[in-house]
């Protein structure tokens, strides 16, 4: 049996996700499970306790995060060169788009029970994106990445008050409408030269660019509808000539994946990817601020592997063929 480790984020959810380390701590106990669970201090901690974690000893671990998405990533790019470790989440944060994405539940305790059963079996091996930027450092993405507008929302929203307060009234969710709309008549679009695979593209007045391992982002938005993360593909969306108002319905039907039907929108698949703007833009990874573009992406094949619900792409086209063929 993998050693199991928790990575608890506190300050998650604006605090809350410490009473919900509460409830899967109580119902750890009754699992008679042995584990260790640390607390991080700080932004960036987590990266920092994975990674001492998974060089202790070259034994098979299970890493298990328990916040949100930012928390999630932390953990990710503190393991990413290590082979013996399996990562788990536990939606503990205002946005849980891994959850999502995962087939996690969005009720802690129900995941910490789906992951207990889940290491019983084998985990998948995802693909993952590593950004390379200006700076000397590494970052990998797990969910999606982004540049624009999108990013400048993230950060502002990470940077916000008013998520404290909406988090307070199980509204968390709302804060990236609210600074949608703060920052949708002020927002300069730019020029973007787009480089995926070696196609180049130009587009002309973009609010931002998506690279997804995964269908959602901000907190339930499905950004990518096809994003398949054992694919060996990323899913790169452009919204680019668009006017404030009409962003607004693209921004609407981004809760059903319906917006990738409008032409403003266009979808891309691939592995290597270049951003440059005439200025420089925001990006996030995982919905934490990063830096600034120019930058690029690759994609880094079935290298991690997480416990989810979610079949393997085989067995998903499988079961398409199959029905294929009973129709
Ligand atoms: N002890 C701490 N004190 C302050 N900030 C912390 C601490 N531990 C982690 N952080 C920071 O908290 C931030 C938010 O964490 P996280 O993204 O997991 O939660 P969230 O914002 O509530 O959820 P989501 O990203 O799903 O909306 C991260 O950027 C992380 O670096």
């Amino acid at each position: 049996m993998k050693h199991i480790y928790f990575i608890v984020n506190p300050k998650a959810r604006n605090g809350y996700c410490l009473k919900i380390w509460e409830r899967i701590e109580n119902q750890l106990k009754t699992e008679n499970l042995s584990y260790l669970a640390v607390f991080t201090e700080y932004p960036g901690h987590a990266k920092h306790l994975a990674s001492q974690i998974a060089a202790k000893n070259k034994e098979p671990k299970l890493i298990i995060a328990v916040g949100g998405d930012g928390t999630m990533h932390e953990v990710m790019n503190g393991i990413v060169k290590d082979k013996n470790i399996t990562l788990g989440f536990i939606p503990g944060g205002s946005g849980n788009d891994f959850s999502r994405g995962f087939q996690i539940p969005a009720d802690p305790v129900e995941a910490l029970q789906v992951i207990l059963r889940l290491m019983k079996r084998e985990a998948l091996p995802i693909d993952i994106g590593k950004v390379t930027m200006g700076d000397a450092n590494e970052h990998f993405f797990i969910n999606n990445m982004g540049a624009g507008f999108d990013a400048v929302i993230s950060y502002e929203v990470n940077h916000s008050r008013i998520k404290a307060l909406l988090n307070k009234f199980s509204l968390g969710r709302l804060v990236y409408v609210y600074f949608l709309l703060k920052k949708l008549f002020t927002y300069k679009t730019t020029t973007i030269d787009l480089s995926i695979d070696g196609n180049k593209h130009i587009f002309e007045q973009t609010w931002f660019v998506t690279v997804s391992n995964q269908p959602y982002y901000g907190g339930g938005m499905q950004i990518a509808p096809n994003a398949v993360p054992d694919d060996g593909l990323f899913d790169i969306t452009v919204v680019h000539q668009l006017s404030r108002l009409k962003l607004l319905l693209v921004f609407i039907s981004v809760f059903w994946g319906k917006h990738i039907h409008f032409k403003e929108v266009k979808t891309y698949k691939g592995r290597v990817i270049s951003i440059q703007a005439g200025t420089s833009l925001y990006v996030h990874a995982d919905g934490e601020h990063i830096g600034f573009t120019p930058l690029s992406i690759h994609l880094q094949a079935k290298v991690l592997e997480v416990l989810t619900r979610r079949p393997k792409k085989e067995e998903i086209q499988l079961k398409e063929r199959n029905s294929n063929d009973f129709c």
